[in-house]
């Protein structure tokens, strides 16, 4: 089932001779349950696809549509509220908040949103991404990898249709971003989560389920990685 897809996406920025096309009739489906990464050299519109599938940037023209609607459709109130439900944020650099401890980082999206927290899926994330023992750290306490494993737990707090990923091993060394990765495989697995990362390296790229190639704002191919990543 296609949980989310763009429709003719056009992003343009600036005018006339400042004119960039950063996308170009982008039509794409991201299935559930999938490993989705987005590859290509710098300016090819990764970031740009990622932000305006998210609902972080809005495109020129196009859609995007989650379970069928259009996000763009929403108010910008309703956009919002959206994004912190529906959708999962993990970056390069982690925005932890630094004065708040650990598992109080994670449970944020959920309590922004005024809810109860559902504690035993807390305890399962906080698990499956080995971190019970630094729920009560705080964030510069922590490694690298380990606070973005708190970055992607957070993500996960709300149980979101799609978790957006944007270079998050761009900051960490080899080892550690194949333990990120791994992690995010898991989430895939064992959660059933569906996950759309940028990412400029092609080896992490070959361990997910689909990837889609960018150059200059258009997709140059999408590729299925099968049982190859395994
Ligand atoms: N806010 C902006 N204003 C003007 N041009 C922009 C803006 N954001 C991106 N661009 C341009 O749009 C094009 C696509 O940029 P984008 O950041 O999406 O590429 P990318 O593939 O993610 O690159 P990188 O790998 O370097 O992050 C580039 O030519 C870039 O210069």
């Amino acid at each position: 089932m296609d949980i989310l897809k763009t429709d003719k996406l056009t992003k343009i920025y600036g005018r006339e001779e400042n004119k960039v096309e950063a996308l170009k009739d982008v039509s794409i489906s991201v299935e559930k349950g999938k490993f989705i990464s987005v590859i290509g050299p710098s300016g090819s519109g990764k970031s740009t696809l990622l932000h305006c599938m998210a609902g972080l940037d809005t495109p020129t023209s196009g859609k995007v549509l989650l379970n069928g609607e259009n996000i763009f459709d929403l108010s910008d109130n309703r956009l919002s509220v959206l994004r912190r439900r529906n959708f999962g944020f993990v970056f390069q650099s982690f925005n932890l908040i630094p004065v708040i401890d650990i598992y109080d980082n994670i449970t944020l999206p959920v309590s922004l949103d005024n809810k109860s927290i559902d504690k035993d899926y807390i305890s399962e994330i906080i698990d499956i991404l080995g971190l019970k023992d630094k729920i009560k750290r705080f964030p510069n306490e922590l490694s690298g990898g380990q606070q973005q494993r708190v970055a992607i737990a957070r993500a996960l707090s709300n149980k979101p249709d799609v978790i957006f990923a944007d270079e998050p091993t761009g900051n960490l060394d080899s080892k550690t971003a194949e333990e990120v990765i791994k992690f995010f495989r898991i989430c895939v697995e064992k959660l059933g989560e569906t996950i759309v990362m940028v990412t400029h390296n092609e080896e992490v790229a070959f361990t997910t389920d689909i990837c889609i190639t960018m150059r200059d704002g258009e997709i140059l191919s999408k590729r299925d990685n099968g049982e190859r990543k395994k």
